[in-house]
């Protein structure tokens, strides 16, 4: 039965009310101590402290092993979700649900081999909830990748958007990741959301694509998250792109908003993996597979690019 909270809150004359609130923790928040339980199951068991954590996009989890980036991890330990404490279930084909410790580039990482997505039926606090426990574990860089679909005319197939900004588009209908009682171990009430992708950040990345010959195909653009899980109709398209969005797809922006709101300073790309169609004309119909091979096809790049950007932000950043 839901636990009722008692709330106080002053009316427009100063004057103290109580309101009261259906609150059940399993249904709205995990609690920061249970995140603790979470954080001491994996941190007993892993001998070294990742300050990066990274999560893998569709496709780029490396679901069929070999050659992937979790392939590339050295020293793996490796904890499938359903053995860690309050950690939800991955539903996804192209996401294998694990939560992998490692070294890429001799650094010491955390990676989540599958992410947790509306549309499986989880809230949004919850699909970002790993994101907690990794700053728990001593995490403070955020690098979240997912595969997208291609609003901008001049992106390709295979090319790779840095993430420079979003739209928070589920947030303007009121579901958020930070809804509900605000916890002010994890942030404030009220986080500022105009410094969400850094920077230096990214200008070190294009850096990286420069001295990888690949700046052709990598783009700086703004991605919007919907629910999911299906695939966008073409007017809907048609108002995404007037409204500025670059890339659109079914995930992190909840998971960059949960680790602003912790401080971790984030970095984010999207795998183009399909154009989206905004004509009525055009009968290509968007799929998951095709969202998957792009992901595989792209694997020896993006591996490469991102253990140099691991390399980059522990080299530069990681006190
Ligand atoms: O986890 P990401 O955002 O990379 O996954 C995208 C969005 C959907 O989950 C799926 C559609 O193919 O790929
Ligand atoms: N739309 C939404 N999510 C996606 C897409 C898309 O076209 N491609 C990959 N994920």
């Amino acid at each position: 039965m839901p636990e009722i909270i008692k709330t106080n809150l002053t009316n427009g004359n100063g004057v103290q009310k109580q309101r009261s609130t259906s609150f059940n923790e399993e249904e709205n928040k995990i609690s920061y101590e249970s995140l603790q339980e979470t954080s001491k199951y994996l941190t007993d068991r892993v001998k070294f402290t990742p300050k990066i954590g990274i999560i893998c996009g569709s496709g780029m989890g490396g679901y069929w092993k070999a050659g992937s980036l979790a392939d590339a991890l050295e020293d793996k330990i490796e904890f499938p979700y359903e053995d860690i404490p309050h950690f939800p279930r991955s539903t996804v084909e192209g996401h294998v649900g694990k939560l992998v410790f490692g070294h890429l580039s001799g650094v010491p990482i955390v990676c989540m081999q599958g992410r947790f997505h509306y549309y499986e039926g989880y809230p949004l606090w919850k699909c970002a909830m790993p994101v907690r426990v990794m700053k728990l574990i001593g995490v403070d860089y955020l690098i979240a990748t997912n595969a997208a679909g291609g609003l901008n005319p001049t992106y390709n197939i295979g090319d790779i958007m840095l993430v420079k900004d979003h739209i928070n588009l589920m947030g303007f209908a009121g579901n958020n990741p930070l809804q509900g009682p605000n916890d002010d171990r994890f942030g404030i009430r009220f986080p500022p959301m105009n410094q969400a992708y850094d920077r230096q950040l990214m200008k070190d990345a294009l850096q990286v694509a420069k001295d990888m010959g690949i700046s052709d195909i990598v783009h700086e653009g703004v991605y919007t998250c919907l629910g999911g899980p299906n695939f966008e109709t073409v007017a809907e398209l048609k108002m995404l792109k007037m409204l500025g969005v670059d890339a659109v797809g079914m995930s992190t922006v909840h998971e960059v908003i949960t680790a602003r709101h912790c401080q971790m300073t984030v970095f984010t790309f999207s795998l183009i993996t399909n154009c989206c169609v905004t004509d009525y004309d055009t009968y290509e119909l968007p799929n998951h597979e095709e969202v998957m091979d792009v992901g595989k096809m792209r694997q020896g790049i993006l591996k490469d690019f991102v253990k140099t950007v691991v390399l980059n932000i522990s080299k530069k950043y990681v006190k």
